[in-house]
């Protein structure tokens, strides 16, 4: 959501979950382990199955890790030349789920971590996916803790009911671009 705005304001973004399925389904390497990893179920009728990824990983960490290990260092280099492309401009962003600190092994100059309570988080997926609570807990325990966020962040967006984004997302967008044209 965050990140749709950022796009009205002419700001290019890399979505790393979208792009990452899409290079699941086209590069023949990451393709080859995955099958090899979790069966050709995983590419059933042709394309990425994901519904039947999501059952074998999001509840079975070291699988979820082997996984990441093979579309991981694809999705950066993809990332690399995204960004090669669009040089000139005064600076872009990338939308992901897992994420370091800035700098740690992730090319990025600063991360932006976008919050919300957890249970507003889970009424919101229950009413946007296909997925039951159960499912979505599963997912958030996979992922990094909101402490851990707070400690990799350098700047922070309330997405929770009482806040308004648009005025956050001004103030971020002023200060990269500054922060962009200081740099070049
Ligand atoms: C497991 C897969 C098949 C599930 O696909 P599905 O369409 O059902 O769910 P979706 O991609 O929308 O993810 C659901 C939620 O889990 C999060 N998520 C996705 N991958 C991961 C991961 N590796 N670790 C933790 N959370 C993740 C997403 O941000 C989202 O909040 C898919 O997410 C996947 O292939 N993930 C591994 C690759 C990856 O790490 N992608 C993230 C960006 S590099
Ligand atoms: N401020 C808001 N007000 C109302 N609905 C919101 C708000 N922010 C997000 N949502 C809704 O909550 C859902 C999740 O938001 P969004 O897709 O931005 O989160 P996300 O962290 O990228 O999710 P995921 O990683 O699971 O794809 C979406 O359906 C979105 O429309």
């Amino acid at each position: 959501m965050v990140c749709r705005l950022f796009e009205c304001l002419d700001v290019p973004v890399y979505y790393a979950d979208s792009r990452a399925k899409w290079l699941t389904n086209h590069d023949p390497g990451i393709r080859e382990k995955v099958t090899a990893l979790l069966g050709p179920e995983a590419y059933a009728e042709g394309f990425y199955n994901t519904k039947y990824v999501a059952s074998r990983v999001f509840d079975n960490e070291p699988l979820l890790k082997e996984l990441n290990a093979i579309i991981h260092p694809v999705v950066m280099r993809d990332t690399k030349s995204w960004v090669a492309q669009n040089e000139g401009i005064p600076y872009v962003l990338k939308e992901a789920a897992i994420m370091g600190k800035a700098g740690e092994a992730n090319a990025v100059d600063y991360v932006v971590v976008v919050e919300a309570p957890v249970d507003l988080r889970i009424q919101r997926i229950l009413q946007r996916d296909n997925r039951t609570e159960q499912e979505i807990r599963a997912i958030i325990e996979r992922q990094v803790s909101d402490e851990h966020r707070r400690e990799i962040g350098d700047y922070f967006v309330q997405n929770d009911d009482d806040s308004e984004l648009i005025p956050q997302v001004l103030h971020l967008h002023d200060t990269f671009r500054n922060a962009g044209s200081s740099r070049n």
